[in-house]
């Protein structure tokens, strides 16, 4: 290929009609492009114009796939001129139909990486194939077991790491040439992937037991070798292997579960941010968590530690939480509880009904919740006659229906605030557009790990960090709060997605200063060090 072409077909480099005429002669692009010189906001403003004219999100989702292929610089310049807008087409929601018709719209691997259980010994081949020079400093991986609530989708997750590198770059600046999403393709259990086709990935059940966890630690030890200073996120693995897989390497590596631990932070964030408003106190409340999985004991695990933190006695803490799963309430003696779940199920004599707390409703009659967090995937779980019974009980119930996409929702905020004449405090895991009732707006808090991630994997990065650490994610958390106007009616429990350059740089220089104060950095100036590492959209 002659320079030109590799350095026109290089996305990383690629300026399209934005190459200065100085530029095309040092480069080799004399002749490569029509003569017109254009500047990047020129660029962006006919492509925001060809965008607005697709008709549906996922005709608009691959056109700025498209822009993401040929010119990273443009695409994130777009995105961060229209960060609420793109979010949910770029991200969740629109990301899961891409996922799901990932197969028939295939056209480019956008620089992931993809390892197959079957040859473990391809995994450091696979990767510098991908990585090439780039100096990696992040690298997203999944294995597709538990995409959002939409189940085992095989290779075909590889989206969800390409997309939550997009969130990184665009809300908190990492290098998007920094960057490599991977896919550990290990089969998989989706029957109609295994029937169909046009199935790009192994064509077999997934891979389990031993043989899964000596892959994965294979490909630990290749990342610490080829890319020592990189940030490993794992995303939307399975219930069975994600909290195993967290507890082992945590503190061996830089490492972080965005499941059990983003999710974890947002929802403390969100409940601080709500009780705020209520002007409560977190020993106060009491807690039920529907669907006691990977997201939902990752919540109840980081608001037990902050009820400690106050200064309660672990066992006094323990007492504030209820696990509702498909059993119903959890209780000691419940079959097929999980390790996560144990530390924190009931003893059947606080009940003299609990044979007959077996679903929700009974569960919430029993023990009048102020807050309920939704992880449960079961879409309209929060009826109307469950919420009106919480709010009966208390003056300002938090209700987060936090289940991923749209159709998977607990409830919908509109019906939450209909319910409760405007006095819930909600947060979801999609994004809500403003809800009028009566003479107020209500703004809807994004309860999404996406709104803390970004922040979180600056500072580390920045900070030069051994290990993230469950200090470092409560100051990502505390640094959420207070950035809204809790005496505004209609206030949100969080702050907005439009303000989240903004936020995530903040949380990244609390992230960055709790691993300084930990001796656990390499720098010693948060700011300093978080400013430094910012990459920005401009050629
Ligand atoms: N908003 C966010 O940032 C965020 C983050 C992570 C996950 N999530 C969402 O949370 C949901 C769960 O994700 P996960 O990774 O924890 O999955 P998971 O499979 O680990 O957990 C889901 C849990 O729900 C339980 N469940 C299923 N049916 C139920 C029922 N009828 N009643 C009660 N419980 C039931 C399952 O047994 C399981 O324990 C998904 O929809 C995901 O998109 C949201
Ligand atoms: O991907 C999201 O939107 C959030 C979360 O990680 C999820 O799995 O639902
Ligand atoms: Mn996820």
């Amino acid at each position: 290929m002659t320079d030109a072409m590799n350095i026109l077909n290089n996305p990383f480099k690629n300026k399209g009609t934005a190459f200065t005429m100085e530029e095309r002669r040092r480069y080799g692009l004399i002749g490569a492009l029509p003569s017109r010189v254009k500047t990047i906001d020129q660029q962006a403003n006919d492509m925001y114009k060809l965008y607005q004219s697709k008709m549906s999100r996922i005709e608009k989702r691959h056109f700025l796939m498209e822009i993401f292929n040929t010119n990273r610089t443009l695409f994130f310049y777009i995105m961060q001129h229209h960060i609420t807008e793109m979010m949910p087409i770029v991200y969740d929601p629109v990301i899961a139909e891409s996922i799901e018709k990932y197969n028939e719209r295939y056209l480019r691997p956008q620089n992931a990486a993809y390892l197959s259980v079957q040859h473990p010994e391809n995994i450091q081949e696979s990767l510098l194939n991908v990585s090439g020079d780039r100096d990696i400093r992040l690298i997203v991986v999944t294995d597709s077991q538990g995409i959002l609530g939409i189940g085992d989708w095989g290779v075909d997750g590889v989206d969800i790491a390409v997309g939550k590198l997009m969130v990184y770059t665009a809300a908190a600046g990492i290098n998007p040439e920094q960057v490599l999403p991977v896919v550990i393709d290990a089969g998989t259990n989706n029957h109609h992937l295994l029937e169909d086709p046009n199935y790009l990935g192994e064509q077999h059940p997934r891979i389990s037991g031993q043989p899964y966890f000596d892959f994965i630690d294979h490909f630990i030890i290749t990342v610490e070798k080829v890319y020592p200073k990189a940030l490993l996120h794992f995303e939307d693995f399975g219930r069975g292997t994600a909290a195993q897989i967290l507890d082992k390497y945590q503190n061996r590596l830089l490492t972080f579960n965005d499941d059990i631990q983003g999710t974890g932070i947002i929802a403390l964030a969100g409940v601080l941010g709500a009780l705020n408003i209520s002007r409560e106190k977190l020993r106060d409340q009491t807690f039920l968590t529907f669907g006691a999985g990977t997201a939902g004991m990752g919540i109840v695990r980081i608001l037990f530690e902050e009820l400690v933190r106050e200064g309660l006695t672990p066992e006094e803490a323990k007492q504030h939480f209820y696990l509702v799963d498909k059993q119903g309430l959890l209780f000691d003696d419940t079959p097929s509880l999980t390790a996560k779940q144990k530390p924190f199920t009931r003893q059947r004599d606080e009940f003299p009904n609990s044979d007959r707390l077996t679903n929700l409703g009974a569960v919430v009659h029993a023990v009048q919740p102020t807050v309920m967090i939704g992880t449960s995937t079961q879409p309209g779980a929060f009826t109307e006659p469950i919420v009106r019974e919480m709010t009966a009980n208390t003056t300002r119930p938090i209700i987060f229906p936090l289940s991923n996409p749209t159709e998977l929702a607990e409830a919908k905020a509109s019906d939450l605030l209909k319910w409760t004449n405007g006095k819930a405090l909600i947060a979801t895991g999609i994004p809500v557009a403003d809800i009028q009732l009566d003479q107020t707006t209500f703004h809807i808090g994004q309860a999404n790990n996406a709104l803390i991630y970004p922040g979180v994997g600056l500072g580390a990065i920045a900070a030069g960090a051994k290990v993230i650490n469950n200090q470092m994610l409560v100051a990502a958390a505390h640094a959420l709060v207070g950035l809204v106007d809790p005496d505004q009616p209609g206030a949100a429990v969080l702050p907005p997605v439009k303000n989240i350059t903004q936020f995530s740089e903040r949380v990244a220089v609390a992230v960055a200063q709790s691993a300084i104060d930990q001796g656990l950095a390499s720098v010693d100036n948060a700011e300093k060090a978080v400013a430094d590492t910012k990459w920005e959209a401009q050629y």
